[in-house]
Formats: C-alpha cells, sequence, structure tokens
C-alpha cells in the first residue's frame, strides 16, 4: 500500500513557495515545524502545575495510612503481599461478571482519583516469548526465576484458582454436573492445550524442571501436568504485556472501563525507588460500582469483531454481539456509535470463521493499519539512532509517504465504514498525526515553509475529529483527550502565527474567524491542564504517605 517511488512525495501539494503563505512564514518552514514540535516529545510528561495539582488534590483526596492499608489489604487473596497502595475500593466476591470476584468503588471516585499502585510480581517476559501468546516457554521462565517457588504459590490464587481447578476435575471424575464456565474455562481449554504432541513433550520436561529445582505445591506435593496446564492459564487470563501482578490481576474488563492502568515507564520521571504500575479512575465512578479495565492493550482501538475473538481466544469469555452492545446506546460514552459500519452493527462471532472470501471493511482496515504500523516503529527507532545524510533523506521520504498513505487510508476507511465515529478512524488518525509529529520533530530541514503549513493543515484535519471521537467514547476527562487537546492547542498556535490564511480556509467547526480559532486554542490549551492535573504523577508522595 505504501508507494515509495515518488522521490518527493510532497510533490502533488507542489513545493513551490505560495504566495497565498503570510508574511510571517520563515524560509523554510522551520520554524513552523519547531514551534509544533516544541511540544512533541512532551506530549505527555503530565508536569503539574500549581493550578493543576491544586484542583487534582481537591477532587480526588483520599486520605490513607499504613494502619489503614493494612487493615483493608488483609482481607485480600495475598495479604502477605499488599499492592504498594490500595485506593478506596474493596474486593467483592459477588459480582454479576468475571465470575463474582473483582474491585469495586468504596466511595464516590473522581476521575483521576488513583485506584492502585503495585510493583510486578514477575517483570516482563522472556525473549522467547515476545509477541506471541502466553506460552510453556514462559513457565520455563517462572520456574527459572529467582523467586519460583513464591510466584508459584502467589499464582494458587489466581483465576482458575488451584482450589477451584481440582474441584472441577474431582467433580468431573465423579460423574457430577459442572459449571458451564467452568467447563470452557478449565476444562475444554485444558484439553485443547493437551491436543498438541509437542505441548505434551514441553509440558512433561517442565514437570521434572519443577522437580529440579524443587518447586513443590504448598501441601508438599510435586507439580503436575495438570499444575502445569493451570500455571499456563493463569498466564494467559491474568499477564500484561508488561508482566504478572497479583492485585491489579483483580480487575474484570469491561468495554466501557472506568479505569485505566499506566504501563511502567522505562525512564519514570518520577523520584520512585521501584518499577511500579499504577490504575486511575477515568471518569466519575458511583461508590458500589464494578471497576473495570479494557483488557486490550496494543493495539487497544480495534472493532467490535476482532475484539470479541481476541478476548475470546485468550480469555474464553464472551463480549457478546449487538444485543449486548445495545445497552450502550444510552451511555454518555457512545461505544455503540462507534462500530457502526453504513448505520448497522456488523454481525460477529466469538470464534474465527473461516469463509472470510468477502472480508468486512474493518478487517482491511485493520491489516493495512497493522502493516503502517510496523511501518511507522521502523521509522521511529531508525530515527532515535541519529540517521546522517542519505540514509536520513531516506527515512524522510519513507516516512513523507507514510503521511500521505495515512491521508488516503483515513478517506477510504471512512468511505467504507460510512461513519466519520469508527474506532477504526481514531486508529487511524492517531497514527496520522503521529507521523506528522515524527517528521517535523526529525526531518524538519527538508520540508519547504509551504509544505509545512500544508501538513500542519492535514494535522488540524485529523485532530480536531479525533478529539471529538475521544471525547464521545472515552469521556472528556480521559487523558486520550488531554493528549489531544495539547495537539491541537500546538497546531492552532503553529498556523496562527505562520498562515493564518489557510487556518481559517480549513473550515473547521467553530473556527471560521481567528478570534474564534484563538478562543478555541485558549480552551484547548486550559482543557488539557486541567485533564492533566487529574492525573498527578504523584506516585511517590502517595506511597510515602502509607509506608
Ligand atoms: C484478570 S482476571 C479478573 C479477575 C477475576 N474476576 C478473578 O476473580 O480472578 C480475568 C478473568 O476474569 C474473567 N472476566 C473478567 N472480565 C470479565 C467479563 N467482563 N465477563 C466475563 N468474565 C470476565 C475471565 O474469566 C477472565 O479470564
Amino acid at each position: 500500500m505504501l508507494s515509495n517511488d515518488n522521490n518527493d512525495p510532497f510533490a502533488c501539494f507542489g513545493d513551490e513557495e505560495d504566495s497565498d503563505v503570510e508574511a510571517t512564514d520563515t524560509a523554510d518552514g522551520r520554524e513552523v515545524a519547531l514551534q509544533l514540535m516544541k511540544k512533541s516529545n512532551s506530549n505527555m510528561k503530565w508536569e503539574s502545575n500549581k493550578e493543576t495539582s491544586q484542583s487534582a488534590s481537591y477532587s480526588t483526596t483520599f486520605e490513607s495510612s499504613y494502619q489503614d492499608q493494612k487493615l483493608r489489604t488483609a482481607d485480600l487473596p495475598w495479604p502477605h503481599q499488599p499492592p504498594l497502595y490500595l485506593g478506596p475500593v474493596h474486593l467483592d466476591k459477588s459480582l454479576a461478571e468475571g465470575g463474582g470476584r473483582g474491585y469495586v468503588a468504596s466511595r464516590d471516585l473522581p476521575p483521576g482519583t488513583c485506584v492502585l499502585i503495585e510493583e510486578p510480581l514477575v517483570d516482563g517476559w522472556s525473549d522467547e516469548q515476545m509477541s506471541k501468546q502466553l506460552g510453556l516457554e514462559s513457565i520455563h521462565f517462572l520456574l527459572r526465576h529467582d523467586n519460583a517457588q513464591f510466584i508459584v504459590d502467589c499464582l494458587q490464587e489466581l483465576h482458575p484458582r488451584r482450589e477451584k481447578v481440582q474441584h472441577v476435575f474431582n467433580s468431573v471424575k465423579a460423574g457430577e454436573k459442572i459449571d458451564v464456565l467452568d467447563r470452557i474455562q478449565i476444562v475444554d481449554m485444558m484439553s485443547s492445550l493437551e491436543k498438541d504432541a509437542s505441548y505434551l513433550e514441553q509440558q512433561q520436561s517442565l514437570v521434572l524442571l519443577a522437580k529440579e529445582c524443587g518447586i513443590i505445591n504448598p501441601d508438599g506435593s510435586s507439580l503436575t501436568t495438570m499444575e502445569i496446564n493451570r500455571l499456563l492459564l493463569t498466564l494467559r487470563y491474568n499477564g500484561f504485556e508488561s508482566g504478572l501482578y497479583l492485585h491489579f490481576s483483580m480487575f474484570n474488563h469491561d468495554e466501557d472501563p472506568n479505569c485505566i492502568k499506566y504501563r511502567p515507564e522505562e525512564e519514570s520521571e518520577q523520584k520512585v525507588p521501584y518499577n511500579f504500575s499504577e490504575a486511575r479512575a477515568t471518569r466519575f465512578v458511583k461508590k458500589g460500582e464494578a471497576l473495570t479495565l479494557h483488557y486490550l492493550e496494543n493495539p487497544r482501538e480495534v472493532s467490535h469483531a476482532t475484539r470479541r475473538k481476541i478476548i475470546w481466544d485468550q480469555h474464553r469469555f464472551d463480549i457478546g454481539d449487538e444485543d449486548v452492545f445495545l445497552k450502550y446506546v444510552h451511555s454518555p460514552r457512545n461505544i455503540y456509535e462507534s462500530e457502526l459500519v453504513g448505520g448497522k452493527f456488523p454481525a460477529s462471532t466469538r470464534e474465527e470463521t473461516t469463509n472470510d472470501t468477502e472480508a468486512p471493511a474493518t478487517v482491511n482496515i485493520e491489516k493495512s493499519l497493522d502493516d503502517l504500523e510496523d511501518i511507522f516503529l521502523e521509522i521511529q527507532q531508525t530515527f532515535k539512532s541519529n540517521l546522517l545524510g542519505d540514509d536520513k533523506s531516506s527515512y524522510f521520504d519513507r516516512a513523507a509517504a507514510l503521511e500521505l498513505t495515512l491521508g488516503e487510508l483515513i478517506i477510504a476507511s471512512n468511505s467504507a465504514l460510512d461513519n466519520d465515529n469508527h474506532i477504526l478512524l481514531s486508529r487511524c488518525r492517531r497514527m496520522h498525526l503521529d507521523v506528522i509529529e515524527l517528521l517535523l520533530s526529525n526531518c524538519s530541514e527538508n520540508l519547504t515553509n509551504k509544505q509545512s503549513v500544508e501538513m500542519m493543515a492535514r494535522f488540524l484535519q485529523s485532530v480536531q475529529p479525533l478529539l471529538e471521537q475521544q471525547r464521545k467514547r472515552c469521556g472528556n476527562d480521559h487523558p486520550d483527550a488531554a493528549r489531544t487537546y495539547h495537539d491541537f492547542a500546538m497546531g492552532i498556535q503553529s498556523l496562527l502565527s505562520h498562515s493564518p490564511k489557510r487556518l481559517l480556509a480549513l473550515k473547521l467547526p467553530e473556527m471560521l474567524t481567528l478570534e474564534q480559532c484563538s478562543k478555541m486554542e485558549h480552551l484547548c490549551r486550559s482543557e488539557k491542564n486541567r485533564i492533566e492535573g487529574l492525573y498527578p504523577r504523584d506516585v511517590a508522595e502517595i506511597v510515602s504517605k502509607v509506608q
């Protein structure tokens, strides 16, 4: 899809200086680029200023203490391995979903409330595991871990719990009836794993490895093949891309989640002596409401049919079809609308279907997005290695071609889906913005002034609808919206100072006069500050108060 034939990917826009570009324009467009990009990498650094952190502490304060934590974490399945911090939530065992167990808000939670901070029990996976579904290589990795016995002990309480699995198999042996979900998630999953001869071989060698390493069950017995199967299911049902956590594993999934989990940062700006992950509410959560995350990590923005298959494949629970999604029609966050194709909610199945000779539009768009994301990541990696001369110019050409391809994909997808708010368009638009940022921050010297201005115009044409989509789908207090508000403000500012005429020609909603454009810029900036203030980087402070 990505054509690199043309030596100048911007030729279609012309590279003559445009007489329409205002006198304030600079000679080579560098300034335009730099202005926009001043913010690029600082995008989500969440530096909280005085104003925002004050409003955050006003709205999300929850007074806890060492004693309070000790008391409340004593009820969790791992009282000897408490999280670094448990927010105003508790574990409920009588929920309708998720086998009954999951977190519930102990009081009303304003957006931004920190609900959990935890260090991973297993920090990341082995190299052999990368980009594959969690498999027996990860059990090998765990059994070889310095802390293997402790980890295996802790995993007893993760879904599917050891006691539960034993009970289910005893019932099967005794010819007793078992729960449908237990059959699907435990018995059938284990027997499907064992259909593979190489799996059986590896399973046997892991039983031996556990013996060799002296790893045993809590009752002193050796690990059996069934135990190995169960350990694998606990990893599949509870593992995160960044590793394994005990307390984060108590969050159930929701298609319209009310919390977000931040991945541990590679180089945390917060001066904390530990590696942690934190979860925060992303909207107002009422006391008694279940707390939920979205289980899809990367990419998150895929069609409903794809999510349904992925979640069934990994977790063996079904997010359902249109009937289930109808409940979201009246939700303040319209996740129903973001799935419609040609005005209809597309049919889906939980299992992979083989007769997809006529793949739906969403499948083709997702394939293109996957390919373009791979190209984007490769270019991004390459730019990080400080390219020079011809190499740099060839990567500039690739990035520029990618930007144009994404622009075309947005138009084609919009027409195929007939829904400007479709979830896949969010993903297209976010990548479009990311590529433009990459180009402007790495290759501004390759761009003429007019090219920079045109690129900024295309940036704004993606950023404005993306913001609308995010506000609708995730709510106006979500961190994703803060990032996009930031992009929007920077884009407007850049065109206001370098080509206001081009800005007005875009005729963006509520931006028909320069005064309106200025107002919009101001609004976006203050919204960005407001939302960022809800999510202060204050983990060190929170933890220090309770340790
Ligand atoms: C990480 S655990 C979540 C905590 C789980 N409820 C427990 O008690 O251990 C993931 C498992 O919970 C169940 N689960 C989570 N969200 C669910 C949902 N929305 N509907 C049905 N089951 C769900 C699935 O069995 C899934 O594999």
